[in-house]
């Protein structure tokens, strides 16, 4: 079985599935990160006719993914997902095509930072909702997903996600698992032999499955966004609809690029959280120096908002170390090859898949003294551009949505601190329950193991803000989306809906 030697570096393949065997269903990138130790900071693999790149390395990553982003801004292809379950109408695995990039221009003007800056209102009243529910429950979990899904769903399709318990997040969840479902690798035979794809459908039962899937989430996807056209308010739908790139849509792309928007924004932002709140029980002496910051800058007698994001670089730091701590993307985002490439020597061929493994760079042992604790003191020693901070991904398939998440993990972090003590259960023996930071999910976005924490309020100040707030904030969804629209005017933003 021949090795082209001007590949980089990597273990021996056998015939036909080359290095498959190699790569376990649990934790693959823990794997990946062993194989660095021995082949180095780029390494090859073969899985069946697929040449995947594995980047450990952050400089190597950026000198390829962003220096050369223009080379690098394909993604792999996964037949059962991408053909089979979305039909090419996910954008996250369409090719960096015109197709492509019609979405990315229809989607810039209300992603852009300016434009983020402006959803802040929702941000606002959807954490005040969050502090008010952590007053009397501590299911952290729930709370911080309806967060997640209600911000993009106000923004996407003008209507709110009140408790969490609705069917629209249900919905939301499992179209999210179908997809992992679907984009696991070395499950579909039809990945490995794309050939397959072309059987007819009763001899290729996973086209079924593919179908299936792609039923329930279309209509969902329509149905999200005939009530967002439907809405008295602005919002996401009616500006895309009315775009001049949407008008050369059909309703369903739309849809669905309105829909993986509102997807992309749930696990994700929900996620980081988590992480945060496992942070609390691992390594709790942060918490004291944070809330001095908080007691510091903004004091005791009101909540802690954006505008104070300048003035509270500890907090700023805080959601550094959780992106780099834990990331949520562990195995990382594949890219791939549009040409064939050399870097360092090597030879990288046209359409190989190129991993940057988001594992091993935040772990690094030569970057981030004793990286295993979660320390945000690093962050504040000043500007290291040699430091892993593409926590976002790279190049031209950098996460769009990046500036909203961006001001969702400050303000929560910033109020959750101001209001409460994360502190850990006590256990059936009088002691504090100790929780194990390392157990993670295996899944693409991967989350800590379900694990508890009490949220204990700091003072009594701090209730009476809480309850005060939550009763007299805004919460007609409509006035928010109004108000919104005039300020993206009033700077100057071009808006067609
Ligand atoms: C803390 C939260 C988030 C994190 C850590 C995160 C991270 C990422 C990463 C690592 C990528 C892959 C980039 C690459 O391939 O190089 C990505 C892609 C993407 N993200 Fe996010 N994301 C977050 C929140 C969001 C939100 C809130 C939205 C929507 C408003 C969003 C929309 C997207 C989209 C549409 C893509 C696909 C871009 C493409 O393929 O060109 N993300 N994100």
């Amino acid at each position: 079985y021949y090795r082209d030697r001007r590949l980089p570096p990597g273990p021996k393949r056998l015939p036909f599935i080359g290095n498959i065997h190699q790569v376990p269903q649990v934790l693959p990138w823990r794997t990946f990160h062993q194989w660095s130790k021995k082949y180095g900071p780029i390494m090859s693999a073969q899985f069946g006719r697929q040449t995947i790149i594995l980047i450990a390395d952050t400089t190597i990553a950026r000198d390829l993914l962003d220096k050369r982003g223009s080379l690098y801004s394909n993604r792999p292809k996964l037949v059962m997902a991408d053909d089979n379950l979305v039909k090419g109408m996910h954008i996250l695995l369409r090719q960096y095509d015109d197709r492509f990039r019609l979405h990315q221009r229809m989607e810039a003007p209300v992603l852009s930072p300016r434009a983020s800056s402006t959803y802040y209102p929702i941000q606002d009243l959807e954490s005040k909702q969050l502090l008010h529910e952590l007053l009397s429950s501590n299911d952290f979990s729930l709370h911080l997903e309806r967060y997640s899904i209600s911000l993009l769903y106000s923004l996407t399709y003008g209507f709110r996600v009140k408790t969490g318990n609705e069917q629209d997040v249900e919905d939301a969840r499992r179209i999210l698992h179908n997809f992992t479902y679907a984009s696991r690798v070395g499950t579909w035979a039809v990945d490995a032999i794309p050939m397959l794809n072309s059987l007819p459908m009763f001899l290729a039962p996973w086209k079924r499955i593919g179908e299936e899937l792609f039923q329930i989430e279309s209509s969902l996807h329509m149905r999200n966004m005939n009530k967002g056209l439907k809405s008295r308010a602005w919002n996401w739908s009616k500006e895309f609809s009315v775009s001049k790139q949407g008008q050369l849509m059909p309703p369903l792309e739309l849809a669905y690029d309105l829909g993986i928007l509102t997807e992309a924004g749930l696990e994700t932002t929900s996620t980081v959280m988590k992480i945060f709140i496992l942070a609390t029980q691992s390594y709790p002496r942060f918490i004291s120096v944070a809330q001095r910051e908080i007691d510091h800058v903004v004091g005791t007698d009101r909540l802690p908002t954006l505008s104070d994001k300048d003035n509270l670089p500890y907090i700023c730091a805080v959601v550094e170390e959780t992106l780099r701590w834990r990331s949520i993307v562990p195995g990382g985002v594949p890219h791939a090859a549009r040409q064939e490439d050399t870097y360092m020597g090597y030879r990288i061929p046209k359409d190989a898949t190129i991993v940057p493994l988001h594992w091993s760079m935040s772990l690094d042992e030569h970057q981030f003294d004793n990286p295993l604790e979660f320390r945000p003191e690093r962050w504040l020693a000043g500007s290291d551009n040699d430091r892993f901070t593409n926590f976002f991904g790279y190049g031209r398939r950098v996460c769009t949505g990046r500036h909203i998440a961006r001001n969702s993990l400050f303000v929560l972090v910033a109020r959750i601190l101001w209001g409460f003590d994360v502190q850990p259960p006590i256990g059936a023996d009088g002691k504090p329950k100790t929780v194990d930071d390392m157990d993670f999910g295996s899944a693409f976005v991967s989350a800590p193991a379900p694990f508890e924490a009490v949220f204990e309020l700091r003072n009594e100040d701090a209730r009476r803000i809480i309850e005060n707030e939550w009763e007299t904030t805004e919460k007609n969804l409509d006035i928010i989306m109004d108000s919104i629209k005039e300020e993206q005017k009033s700077i100057g933003l071009d808006l067609r809906g």
